[in-house]
């Protein structure tokens, strides 16, 4: 199946008035576009029309789904500036690839990332989006909403089933994309199902996406599934691979708000540790609220331990009882925070969590798995650990909990990742934020 490449036509309203000199690059040579500023706090309209001495000739292609990056119908223009429209002014285009983009979640983060409001309001971007034989007409779907939403900064859609096509020069890659875990499903059967699609989606990365891709696994079991991409990717740095807990970190937040009382931009520090399962740790001995030790905010420390900590791993599982499906919108919000944690510099003296390649941390954490770990960074898509955070018997036996079941569930995919035959003796009580 090919990759079938959407233009956006006519290009970009929605212009905020603040951004006119920022022509787009690929306006048709062969139109006439004229802006229309509204008042300041409103979108400019451009409004383009053929002139009547022109011959239009709109380089539409004729679609053949078969060959590679093919246009789609009407939105195969193809976009040239006037000489005089040129600018400089316009980033270069990065590409962005998300697996899973017919899903729920993505049915969210594509038109955030489309708006600019993780990459920046003068960031074009183009979105490669990966589905299968089973999603393919509902990703066509997405990708006409995109079209019919005129995002200024959306350059190009491509829709495929080959990773091999849609990860091509890559520079993000949102792995969302799951089998979610059935009814009597065992545990070992999801890591191995997903497994096979990281190990497929890896190796794809490793042959075609750009060398410096960063990659942010959401499909879960997301630790092991970011292990297992990254080990079939050797030529892109580990380092570069991320598994979601953001989601884990903003829940641990919100719940620390509302026991102290206070707006939720008043906790910092806040550390997920380990697996993105029941396991989890979120760390409420580093964290702050207000800049002071969580401890000496939160009196009640019997909460903190139990209540706390478990409402935050089963977080997941109590809003699927509610909404009768899995976090969706704040999982996308989460996927957003992530990246712009990576983009732009971490606050002087805070940090995020991530879960990331565990080689050369200084905590003392077993080396060779994806481990939630505290992160700072200047900005430039890479990230330090955080060397001051302290330990007491309670955070180590609670870390020592979620690093076995995730050498276990290593254990368990051994086959995937090149390192034998796999065993599985995953504990028992090893599940996944929304299962409970
Ligand atoms: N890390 C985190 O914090 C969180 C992770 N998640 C995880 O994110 C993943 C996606 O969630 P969501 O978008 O809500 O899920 P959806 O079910 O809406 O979409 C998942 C997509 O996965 C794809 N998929 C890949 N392989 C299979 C398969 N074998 N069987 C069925 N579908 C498959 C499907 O797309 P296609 O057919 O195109 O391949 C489908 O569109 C899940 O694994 C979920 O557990 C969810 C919330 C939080
Ligand atoms: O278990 C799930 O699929 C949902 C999930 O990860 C979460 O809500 O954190």
């Amino acid at each position: 199946m090919a990759v079938t490449q959407f233009n956006p036509a006519c290009s970009k309203p929605r212009l905020h008035s603040s951004q006119l000199s920022f022509l787009p690059r690929n306006l048709p040579r062969h139109r006439h576009c004229s802006f229309a500023p509204l008042r300041r706090t409103q979108h400019a309209r451009i409004s383009c029309s053929v002139a009547p001495n022109e011959v239009q000739v709109p380089a539409v292609k004729t679609p053949d789904p078969k060959s590679k990056a093919e246009c789609y119908g009407v939105f195969c223009l193809t976009y040239d500036l006037r000489a005089e429209e040129e600018t400089r002014s316009w980033k270069k285009l990065i590409n962005i690839a998300v697996s899973g983009a017919a899903g729920m979640i993505a049915n969210h983060l594509l038109f955030k990332l489309a708006s600019g409001e993780v990459f920046g309001p003068d960031q074009p971007i183009a979105l490669k989006l990966l589905g299968s034989e089973r999603s393919i007409q509902a990703l066509e779907g997405v990708a006409m909403e995109l079209e019919d939403s005129l995002f200024p900064l959306l350059r190009e859609v491509s829709i495929g089933i080959d990773p091999y096509e849609v990860f091509q020069d890559a520079e993000w890659a949102l792995l969302i994309g799951a089998k979610p875990r059935g009814p009597g499903m065992e545990r070992a059967d999801l890591l191995d199902i997903n497994g096979q699609i990281y190990a497929a989606q890896g190796r794809a990365l490793n042959a075609v996406a750009s060398r410096n891709v960063k990659v942010i696994v959401v499909g879960n079991p997301c630790n092991t599934n970011a292990l297992i991409c990254l080990k079939n990717a050797p030529n892109i740095p580990a380092k570069n691979f991320h598994a979601l807990t953001r989601l884990d970190e903003n829940r641990a937040k919100c719940q620390l708000a509302l026991k102290a009382g206070v707006f939720y931009d008043k906790v910092s520090n806040m550390t997920i540790w380990g697996n993105h399962s029941t396991t989890q740790v979120p760390d409420f001995l580093n964290a702050k609220i207000n800049g002071l030790p969580v401890k000496e905010v939160v009196k009640d420390h019997k909460w903190l331990e139990e209540e706390f900590t478990e409402k935050v791993q089963k977080r997941g599982g109590a809003l699927i009882q509610k909404w009768g499906r899995s976090s969706a919108a704040s999982t996308s919000v989460s996927i957003v925070d992530a990246i712009r944690s990576l983009v732009t510099p971490t606050p002087e003296g805070d940090w995020f969590s991530s879960g990331v390649y565990s080689n050369g941390n200084p905590y003392g954490i077993a080396e060779g798995i994806v481990f939630s770990m505290p992160c700072r960074s200047k900005g430039d898509g890479d990230y330090e650990l955080v060397k001051d955070v302290i330990f007491d018997d309670y955070l180590r036996k609670r870390i020592a909990k979620t690093e076995a079941e995730l050498l276990a569930e290593k254990r368990c995919v051994a086959h995937l990742t090149g390192e034998g035959i796999a065993v599985c003796d995953l504990p028992g009580d090893t599940m996944l934020p929304g299962e409970m």
